[in-house]
């Protein structure tokens, strides 16, 4: 199947099946002339998955996967590794596989993200705190759930990560676009299952 015309402006190198799982909000993309490139990279087993509190930065005071800017001349898939087995994050070794493509936007950046997702399902290492992040497990299923192990912390995350995390949860693969205001708040989103070689 080809993508559809209405894949977002900034979402390139899709070449897959395109099936619209969210969108909503009523402005026009914005438009960017610069973009980033970063990481995000997600431990799941069974039935609870990894996550970081940020201590300090972009996204400070919110759990998210481990990841960042990519160094020159680097892949994304060697950033992932590096930003995981370098223990830049949290002193984890794991085999990623690259599950998604996700596109920013703020009004307060002068930059778009553009941000590929790994996966892992087994890692190895001592996962440990870090100047920058603090690793916390979260259940995946109700069954999983302990004080130990919360359910998911959605209204902690960024404000899209509910139209992605379940597919990514769900072994899928995602692209998606999201646009936010400078209040933080998301303007306009976009997501779709698809697949990548
Ligand atoms: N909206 C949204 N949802 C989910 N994840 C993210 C966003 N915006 C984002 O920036 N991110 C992700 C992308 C990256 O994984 C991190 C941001 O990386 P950060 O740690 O700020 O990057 P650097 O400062 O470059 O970090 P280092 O490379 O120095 O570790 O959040």
């Amino acid at each position: 199947m080809v993508p559809p015309r209405t894949l977002p402006p900034g979402l390139t190198g899709i070449a897959g099946p395109i099936k619209e799982t969210h969108s909503g909000g009523v402005e026009d993309w914005l438009e960017f002339d610069t973009v980033k490139y970063y990481t995000n990279a997600f431990i799941v087993e069974d039935s609870r998955i990894l996550l970081g509190y940020k201590k300090r930065g972009f996204g400070q005071d919110m759990y998210n996967g481990f990841g960042g800017k990519l160094e020159p001349g680097e892949t994304a898939a060697q950033a992932a590794v590096r930003e995981l087995e370098a223990r830049e994050e949290a002193g984890i070794v794991a085999p990623l596989k690259k599950c998604g493509v996700l596109y920013f936007t703020s009004e307060n950046k002068d930059h778009a993200f553009y941000i590929d997702v790994f996966i892992a399902k087994e890692y190895t290492g001592n996962i440990s705190e870090t100047d920058e992040m603090r690793p916390k497990w979260f259940a995946t299923t109700a069954e999983s759930e302990s004080a130990d192990q919360p359910p998911i912390p959605y209204s902690l995350m960024w404000e899209e990560d509910i139209y992605w995390i379940p597919l990514l949860l769900a072994d899928k693969s995602f692209v998606g676009r999201a646009d936010f205001g400078a209040d933080g708040n998301m303007r306009k989103w976009w997501f779709a299952e698809t697949q990548f070689d």
